[in-house]
């Protein structure tokens, strides 16, 4: 897939913070990406520049830092945003994914009433490192009938298998860069 201008100038404004949240963990923070107003526009303009011309009826987007993106991206295409969140933070009726962690296992739930049958939908989060988060949402997306059009993040973690196994899993991905051998 070809890199989409101006990646390596928002990559230059990833921070990595060894050792956090534990030890041998290279956090890679984007927060000075959306700190900064230019790096801020730019990034929320490359997701809606690659997706303003598709047919889509909701962005939906991961808890927590998918949150962030998300909701401006949805907004900026003139869709609507619903929230993909950890276990027991959902108030209405809910369907839940389990999915395995480096160490143990996280749930992630939907409201069933938050897509519809054969809604287009873009999953957005931030960062893809094992891919079980991004998968397990699409997984519930799925689950309610609706079709997700593509994952899209700004990180992916090669090295961390994730985009393998979300290609493996027939789901497409978009990232604006990756830190492979970094
Ligand atoms: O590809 P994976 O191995 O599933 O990891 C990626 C997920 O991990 C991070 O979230 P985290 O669970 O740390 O939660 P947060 O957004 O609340 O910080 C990140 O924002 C992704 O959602
Ligand atoms: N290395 C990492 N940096 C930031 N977020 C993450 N989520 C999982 N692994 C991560």
């Amino acid at each position: 897939m070809k890199k989409p201008l101006y990646a390596d100038y928002l990559q230059s404004h990833i921070r990595t913070v060894p050792d956090w949240p534990q030890a041998g963990v290279m956090f890679r923070d984007i927060t000075p990406l959306l700190q900064n107003p230019k790096t801020f526009r730019l990034l929320v303009d490359t997701f809606v520049h690659r997706y303003m011309d598709e047919k889509l009826d909701m962005v939906a987007g991961v808890d927590a830092r998918g949150f962030i993106l998300g909701a401006v991206v949805a907004y900026e295409l003139n869709l609507g945003f619903v929230p993909i969140r950890k276990k027991g933070k959902l108030p209405f009726l809910t369907v839940a994914e389990e999915y395995e962690l480096e160490y143990g296992s996280a749930t992630v739930e939907i409201h069933t009433d938050a897509v519809k049958a054969g809604d287009r939908v873009l999953l957005i989060d931030d960062l893809v490192a094992t891919g079980g988060t991004m998968l397990a949402a699409a997984k519930l997306l799925g689950r309610l009938g609706a079709t997700v059009v593509e994952a899209a993040a700004i990180v992916d973690l090669p090295e961390l298998g994730g985009s393998k196994l979300i290609a493996d899993n027939h789901l497409p991905l978009f990232t604006i860069c990756d830190f492979a051998g970094h």
